[in-house]
Protein backbone atom coordinates (compact mmCIF):
# COMPACT_ATOMS: atom_id res chain seq x y z
CA UNK A 1 0.00 0.00 0.00
CA UNK A 2 1.28 3.69 -0.62
CA UNK A 3 2.27 5.46 1.99
CA UNK A 4 -0.14 7.86 0.92
CA UNK A 5 0.39 10.70 3.98
CA UNK A 6 3.71 11.21 2.84
CA UNK A 7 2.33 13.25 0.15
CA UNK A 8 -0.59 15.00 1.69
CA UNK A 9 0.50 18.90 2.65
CA UNK A 10 1.96 18.93 6.54
CA UNK A 11 0.40 21.89 8.29
CA UNK A 12 2.59 21.74 11.50
CA UNK A 13 1.78 25.60 12.47
CA UNK A 14 0.98 26.01 16.35
CA UNK A 15 -2.13 26.16 17.85
CA UNK A 16 -1.93 30.73 18.18
CA UNK A 17 -1.06 30.46 14.35
CA UNK A 18 -3.92 28.33 13.36
CA UNK A 19 -6.43 30.76 15.75
CA UNK A 20 -5.12 33.66 14.25
CA UNK A 21 -6.08 31.92 10.57
CA UNK A 22 -9.22 30.75 12.26
CA UNK A 23 -9.81 34.38 12.48
CA UNK A 24 -9.17 35.58 8.92
CA UNK A 25 -10.91 32.39 7.10
CA UNK A 26 -14.24 33.03 8.60
CA UNK A 27 -14.68 36.85 7.65
CA UNK A 28 -13.29 35.53 4.62
CA UNK A 29 -15.52 33.14 4.00
CA UNK A 30 -18.65 35.16 5.41
CA UNK A 31 -17.94 38.56 2.83
CA UNK A 32 -18.17 36.33 0.14
CA UNK A 33 -20.93 34.31 1.05
CA UNK A 34 -18.89 30.70 0.63
CA UNK A 35 -20.29 27.40 2.71
CA UNK A 36 -18.17 27.13 5.67
CA UNK A 37 -17.91 23.42 4.90
CA UNK A 38 -14.49 21.39 5.44
CA UNK A 39 -13.16 21.63 1.66
CA UNK A 40 -13.83 25.13 1.78
CA UNK A 41 -12.18 25.30 4.77
CA UNK A 42 -9.09 23.71 3.39
CA UNK A 43 -9.49 25.67 0.70
CA UNK A 44 -9.25 28.79 2.81
CA UNK A 45 -6.53 27.38 5.22
CA UNK A 46 -3.96 27.44 2.53
CA UNK A 47 -5.32 30.60 0.48
CA UNK A 48 -4.66 32.64 4.09
CA UNK A 49 -1.65 30.91 5.13
CA UNK A 50 -0.35 31.34 1.25
CA UNK A 51 1.30 28.25 1.39
CA UNK A 52 -0.33 27.38 -2.13
CA UNK A 53 0.30 30.20 -4.50
CA UNK A 54 -1.22 28.36 -7.25
CA UNK A 55 -4.41 27.95 -5.14
CA UNK A 56 -4.01 31.46 -4.21
CA UNK A 57 -4.02 32.71 -7.81
CA UNK A 58 -6.87 30.45 -8.68
CA UNK A 59 -8.55 31.47 -5.99
CA UNK A 60 -7.93 35.56 -6.52
CA UNK A 61 -9.15 34.99 -10.00
CA UNK A 62 -12.82 33.43 -9.16
CA UNK A 63 -13.04 36.10 -6.50
CA UNK A 64 -12.41 38.61 -9.06
CA UNK A 65 -14.66 37.53 -11.53
CA UNK A 66 -17.67 36.64 -8.57
CA UNK A 67 -17.99 32.95 -9.15
CA UNK A 68 -20.24 31.69 -7.00
CA UNK A 69 -18.10 28.67 -4.93
CA UNK A 70 -20.08 25.73 -5.54
CA UNK A 71 -19.61 22.02 -4.82
CA UNK A 72 -18.61 21.52 -8.17
CA UNK A 73 -15.93 24.94 -8.08
CA UNK A 74 -14.55 23.84 -4.84
CA UNK A 75 -14.37 20.18 -5.42
CA UNK A 76 -12.14 21.15 -8.52
CA UNK A 77 -10.22 23.78 -6.47
CA UNK A 78 -9.78 21.14 -4.21
CA UNK A 79 -8.65 18.20 -6.40
CA UNK A 80 -6.52 20.62 -8.29
CA UNK A 81 -4.25 22.15 -5.89
CA UNK A 82 -5.14 20.66 -2.66
CA UNK A 83 -5.63 16.88 -2.75
CA UNK A 84 -2.81 16.73 -4.66
CA UNK A 85 -3.10 14.96 -8.54
CA UNK A 86 0.31 13.48 -7.85
CA UNK A 87 -1.19 11.22 -5.44
CA UNK A 88 -3.17 9.82 -8.06
CA UNK A 89 0.23 9.53 -10.58
CA UNK A 90 2.11 7.62 -8.06
CA UNK A 91 -0.76 5.12 -7.46
CA UNK A 92 -0.89 4.40 -11.33
CA UNK A 93 2.56 4.45 -11.43
CA UNK A 94 3.06 1.75 -8.75
CA UNK A 95 0.82 -0.39 -10.08
CA UNK A 96 2.39 -0.44 -13.38
CA UNK A 97 5.81 -1.49 -11.68
CA UNK A 98 3.90 -3.99 -10.53
CA UNK A 99 2.36 -4.95 -13.31
CA UNK A 100 6.14 -5.20 -15.54
CA UNK A 101 7.68 -7.00 -12.14
CA UNK A 102 4.95 -9.47 -12.69
CA UNK A 103 5.19 -10.19 -16.42
CA UNK A 104 9.13 -10.17 -15.99
CA UNK A 105 8.65 -13.17 -13.03
CA UNK A 106 6.45 -15.22 -15.13
CA UNK A 107 8.06 -14.87 -18.15
CA UNK A 108 11.82 -15.85 -16.41
CA UNK A 109 9.26 -18.50 -14.16
CA UNK A 110 8.44 -20.32 -17.54
CA UNK A 111 11.45 -20.57 -18.85
CA UNK A 112 13.08 -22.04 -15.44
CA UNK A 113 10.38 -24.67 -15.94
CA UNK A 114 11.07 -25.11 -19.81
CA UNK A 115 14.54 -25.67 -18.80
CA UNK A 116 13.79 -28.25 -15.86
CA UNK A 117 11.47 -30.11 -18.17
CA UNK A 118 14.23 -30.50 -21.11
CA UNK A 119 16.63 -31.58 -18.27
CA UNK A 120 14.74 -34.60 -17.00
CA UNK A 121 13.92 -35.07 -20.65
CA UNK A 122 17.75 -35.44 -21.46
CA UNK A 123 18.41 -37.36 -18.46
CA UNK A 124 15.83 -39.99 -19.56
CA UNK A 125 17.01 -39.95 -23.17
CA UNK A 126 20.06 -40.93 -21.35
CA UNK A 127 19.59 -43.69 -19.76
CA UNK A 128 18.07 -44.53 -22.83
CA UNK A 129 21.23 -44.17 -24.66
CA UNK A 130 23.17 -46.39 -22.06
CA UNK A 131 20.44 -49.13 -22.34
CA UNK A 132 20.30 -49.55 -25.72
CA UNK A 133 23.24 -48.20 -27.84
CA UNK A 134 21.57 -49.00 -31.52
CA UNK A 135 22.17 -47.00 -33.71
CA UNK A 136 18.47 -46.50 -34.86
CA UNK A 137 17.80 -45.78 -31.04
CA UNK A 138 20.35 -43.17 -31.35
CA UNK A 139 19.52 -41.43 -34.53
CA UNK A 140 15.90 -40.80 -33.12
CA UNK A 141 16.83 -39.72 -29.69
CA UNK A 142 19.50 -37.45 -31.38
CA UNK A 143 16.56 -36.06 -33.29
CA UNK A 144 14.52 -35.19 -30.26
CA UNK A 145 17.25 -33.85 -28.17
CA UNK A 146 17.50 -30.87 -31.06
CA UNK A 147 14.45 -30.58 -30.94
CA UNK A 148 13.86 -29.81 -27.69
CA UNK A 149 17.48 -27.72 -27.73
CA UNK A 150 15.82 -25.73 -30.47
CA UNK A 151 12.44 -25.30 -28.53
CA UNK A 152 14.48 -24.11 -25.31
CA UNK A 153 15.92 -21.74 -27.08
CA UNK A 154 12.97 -20.03 -28.62
CA UNK A 155 11.82 -19.77 -25.17
CA UNK A 156 14.90 -18.33 -23.77
CA UNK A 157 14.90 -16.16 -26.54
CA UNK A 158 10.80 -14.86 -25.85
CA UNK A 159 12.17 -14.44 -22.18
CA UNK A 160 15.25 -11.94 -23.31
CA UNK A 161 12.21 -10.46 -24.99
CA UNK A 162 10.58 -9.98 -22.37
CA UNK A 163 13.20 -8.75 -20.19
CA UNK A 164 13.90 -6.09 -22.86
CA UNK A 165 10.67 -5.05 -22.63
CA UNK A 166 10.18 -4.48 -19.23
CA UNK A 167 13.71 -2.92 -18.83
CA UNK A 168 12.11 0.01 -21.11
CA UNK A 169 8.88 -0.04 -19.11
CA UNK A 170 10.69 0.09 -16.27
CA UNK A 171 13.13 3.54 -17.71
CA UNK A 172 10.00 4.97 -18.95
CA UNK A 173 8.27 5.02 -15.28
CA UNK A 174 11.78 6.27 -13.89
CA UNK A 175 11.11 9.38 -15.88
CA UNK A 176 7.34 9.60 -15.00
CA UNK A 177 8.07 9.02 -11.63
CA UNK A 178 10.97 11.64 -11.67
CA UNK A 179 8.80 14.00 -13.62
CA UNK A 180 5.62 13.77 -11.35
CA UNK A 181 8.32 14.41 -8.32
CA UNK A 182 9.49 17.42 -10.04
CA UNK A 183 5.94 18.70 -10.40
CA UNK A 184 5.40 18.13 -6.68
CA UNK A 185 8.26 20.48 -5.85
CA UNK A 186 7.53 23.08 -8.55
CA UNK A 187 5.19 26.03 -8.34
CA UNK A 188 3.17 25.90 -11.84
CA UNK A 189 2.37 29.58 -12.36
CA UNK A 190 6.02 30.42 -12.08
CA UNK A 191 8.12 27.25 -12.35
CA UNK A 192 10.00 28.24 -9.67
CA UNK A 193 10.24 26.18 -6.70
CA UNK A 194 6.94 25.83 -4.21
CA UNK A 195 7.05 26.94 -0.96
CA UNK A 196 7.15 23.19 0.54
CA UNK A 197 10.32 22.55 -1.74
CA UNK A 198 11.56 25.84 0.26
CA UNK A 199 11.40 25.06 3.39
CA UNK A 200 13.01 22.04 3.08
CA UNK A 201 15.69 23.14 0.95
CA UNK A 202 15.90 25.38 3.91
CA UNK A 203 15.59 23.47 7.00
CA UNK A 204 18.17 21.04 5.21
CA UNK A 205 20.89 23.74 4.77
CA UNK A 206 20.35 25.06 8.13
CA UNK A 207 20.61 21.56 9.56
CA UNK A 208 23.79 20.34 7.64
CA UNK A 209 25.90 23.54 8.20
CA UNK A 210 28.99 23.32 5.34
CA UNK A 211 30.86 26.45 7.71
CA UNK A 212 30.28 28.79 4.43
CA UNK A 213 28.25 31.93 4.35
CA UNK A 214 24.57 31.57 2.99
CA UNK A 215 22.01 34.58 2.29
CA UNK A 216 18.43 34.78 1.78
CA UNK A 217 17.10 37.11 -0.36
CA UNK A 218 13.24 38.01 -0.18
CA UNK A 219 12.44 40.18 -3.24
CA UNK A 220 8.52 41.16 -3.27
CA UNK A 221 6.85 43.49 -6.27
CA UNK A 222 5.93 46.42 -4.87
CA UNK A 223 2.13 47.67 -5.20
CA UNK A 224 1.28 44.19 -6.83
CA UNK A 225 -2.14 44.92 -5.98
CA UNK A 226 -2.45 48.17 -7.87
CA UNK A 227 -1.11 45.78 -10.84
CA UNK A 228 -4.04 43.73 -10.34
CA UNK A 229 -6.61 45.81 -9.94
CA UNK A 230 -5.58 47.89 -13.33
CA UNK A 231 -4.91 45.22 -15.59
CA UNK A 232 -6.44 42.17 -14.10
CA UNK A 233 -4.90 38.32 -12.37
CA UNK A 234 -3.77 37.76 -15.89
CA UNK A 235 -1.14 40.42 -16.71
CA UNK A 236 -0.37 39.86 -12.62
CA UNK A 237 0.23 36.31 -13.21
CA UNK A 238 2.67 37.66 -16.80
CA UNK A 239 4.26 39.71 -14.12
CA UNK A 240 4.45 37.28 -11.89
CA UNK A 241 6.54 35.14 -13.85
CA UNK A 242 8.67 37.73 -15.57
CA UNK A 243 10.09 38.42 -12.45
CA UNK A 244 10.48 34.68 -11.72
CA UNK A 245 11.95 34.63 -14.77
CA UNK A 246 14.77 37.23 -13.87
CA UNK A 247 15.47 35.55 -10.86
CA UNK A 248 16.26 32.69 -12.35
CA UNK A 249 18.46 34.15 -15.13
CA UNK A 250 20.82 36.15 -12.32
CA UNK A 251 20.63 33.36 -9.56
CA UNK A 252 23.53 31.16 -9.73
CA UNK A 253 23.40 27.49 -10.41
CA UNK A 254 24.06 26.34 -7.09
CA UNK A 255 21.20 28.92 -5.06
CA UNK A 256 17.44 27.67 -4.79
CA UNK A 257 14.99 30.18 -6.80
CA UNK A 258 11.27 29.75 -5.10
CA UNK A 259 7.85 31.11 -4.80
CA UNK A 260 7.97 31.63 -1.05
CA UNK A 261 4.44 33.61 -1.70
CA UNK A 262 1.62 35.49 -3.70
CA UNK A 263 3.77 37.83 -4.99
CA UNK A 264 6.86 36.94 -2.85
CA UNK A 265 10.02 34.80 -4.44
CA UNK A 266 13.07 34.17 -2.53
CA UNK A 267 16.85 33.04 -3.45
CA UNK A 268 18.87 30.49 -1.18
CA UNK A 269 22.14 31.43 -1.80
CA UNK A 270 24.60 29.06 0.11
CA UNK A 271 28.11 29.20 -0.10
CA UNK A 272 27.32 32.74 -1.45
CA UNK A 273 29.08 35.81 0.85
CA UNK A 274 26.41 39.15 1.74
CA UNK A 275 28.14 41.09 -0.67
CA UNK A 276 27.66 38.63 -3.48
CA UNK A 277 23.91 38.11 -2.38
CA UNK A 278 23.63 41.84 -2.25
CA UNK A 279 24.87 42.22 -5.61
CA UNK A 280 22.55 39.87 -7.53
CA UNK A 281 19.75 41.39 -5.58
CA UNK A 282 20.82 44.92 -6.94
CA UNK A 283 21.27 43.50 -10.61
CA UNK A 284 17.64 42.08 -10.50
CA UNK A 285 15.60 45.13 -8.66
CA UNK A 286 18.14 47.41 -12.04
CA UNK A 287 16.73 45.44 -14.85
CA UNK A 288 13.44 45.16 -13.37
CA UNK A 289 13.30 49.09 -13.26
CA UNK A 290 14.53 48.84 -16.18
CA UNK A 291 11.78 46.69 -17.70
CA UNK A 292 9.00 48.56 -20.19
CA UNK A 293 6.62 45.93 -19.87
CA UNK A 294 4.02 46.19 -22.35
CA UNK A 295 0.61 44.39 -22.63
CA UNK A 296 0.62 41.90 -25.39
CA UNK A 297 -2.94 42.49 -26.94
CA UNK A 298 -2.66 46.62 -27.41
CA UNK A 299 0.95 47.08 -26.65
CA UNK A 300 -0.37 49.45 -23.62
CA UNK A 301 2.38 50.02 -21.04
CA UNK A 302 2.33 48.83 -17.43
CA UNK A 303 4.34 51.46 -16.37
CA UNK A 304 7.11 51.27 -13.89
CA UNK A 305 7.02 47.94 -11.83
CA UNK A 306 9.63 48.32 -8.88
CA UNK A 307 11.11 45.23 -6.34
CA UNK A 308 11.71 45.79 -2.69
CA UNK A 309 14.26 43.38 -1.52
CA UNK A 310 15.13 41.95 1.94
CA UNK A 311 18.65 40.16 2.70
CA UNK A 312 19.76 38.38 5.47
CA UNK A 313 22.54 36.33 6.56
CA UNK A 314 22.53 32.85 8.40
CA UNK A 315 23.70 32.96 12.14
CA UNK A 316 24.78 29.91 13.62
CA UNK A 317 22.15 30.10 16.01
CA UNK A 318 19.46 30.63 13.40
CA UNK A 319 16.37 28.52 12.52
CA UNK A 320 14.51 28.74 9.47
CA UNK A 321 12.22 31.15 11.15
CA UNK A 322 14.91 33.56 12.93
CA UNK A 323 16.58 33.59 9.60
CA UNK A 324 13.59 34.40 7.60
CA UNK A 325 12.07 37.10 9.86
CA UNK A 326 15.50 38.65 9.78
CA UNK A 327 15.11 38.80 6.09
CA UNK A 328 11.52 39.79 6.37
CA UNK A 329 12.43 42.05 8.24
CA UNK A 330 14.93 43.88 5.90
CA UNK A 331 12.43 43.59 3.21
CA UNK A 332 10.15 45.52 5.08
CA UNK A 333 12.62 48.60 5.71
CA UNK A 334 13.29 48.38 1.74
CA UNK A 335 9.49 48.81 2.16
CA UNK A 336 8.90 51.57 4.58
CA UNK A 337 11.97 53.17 3.27
CA UNK A 338 10.32 54.51 -0.26
CA UNK A 339 9.99 50.75 -2.19
CA UNK A 340 12.11 49.74 -4.82
CA UNK A 341 15.41 49.05 -2.69
CA UNK A 342 17.47 45.89 -1.60
CA UNK A 343 18.03 46.32 2.67
CA UNK A 344 20.54 44.41 4.57
N1 LIG B 1 -2.11 37.97 -10.29
C1 LIG B 1 -1.79 37.42 -9.14
N2 LIG B 1 -1.90 38.14 -7.99
C2 LIG B 1 -1.53 37.55 -6.85
C3 LIG B 1 -1.06 36.25 -6.78
N3 LIG B 1 -0.77 35.95 -5.48
C4 LIG B 1 -1.06 37.07 -4.77
N4 LIG B 1 -1.50 38.04 -5.59
C5 LIG B 1 -1.94 39.40 -5.26
O1 LIG B 1 -0.83 40.14 -4.75
C6 LIG B 1 -1.37 41.26 -4.08
C7 LIG B 1 -0.51 41.57 -2.87
O2 LIG B 1 -0.98 42.74 -2.36
P1 LIG B 1 -0.41 43.41 -1.05
O3 LIG B 1 0.04 42.35 -0.09
O4 LIG B 1 -1.43 44.39 -0.60
O5 LIG B 1 0.89 44.11 -1.48
P2 LIG B 1 1.23 45.11 -2.66
O6 LIG B 1 0.04 45.66 -3.36
O7 LIG B 1 2.23 44.41 -3.54
O8 LIG B 1 1.91 46.29 -1.91
P3 LIG B 1 3.33 46.34 -1.26
O9 LIG B 1 3.84 44.93 -1.09
O10 LIG B 1 3.12 47.00 0.06
O11 LIG B 1 4.20 47.13 -2.18
C8 LIG B 1 -2.82 40.92 -3.73
O12 LIG B 1 -3.65 41.74 -4.52
C9 LIG B 1 -2.97 39.47 -4.18
O13 LIG B 1 -4.23 39.20 -4.70
C10 LIG B 1 -0.97 35.50 -8.00
O14 LIG B 1 -0.58 34.35 -8.04
N5 LIG B 1 -1.35 36.14 -9.14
Amino acid sequence: MTDSTALLPIYDFSFTLNADYLKKIIPLLTRHQIAANPINYAIFYDYVTELNPSLTSAVNRLLSQNTVFDSETSLELYGNFISNASLKSFDNIQQQIHKVIRQATDAINDTCHKAEQTNDSFQKKSAILESKPEIATTQSILQEIIQETKSLAATSHAMQMQLNQANAEMEQLRNELARVRQMAVTDGLTGLLNRRAFDQTLSEIIEQPDGETTCLSLLDIDHFKRINDTFGHTIGDNVLKYVASLLKKHAEGHHHVARYGGEELAIIMPNTPKHKAIEISENIRIEMEKSRLKRKTDNATLGLITLSVGIAELHVNDNPESFITRADTALYQAKESGRNKVMH
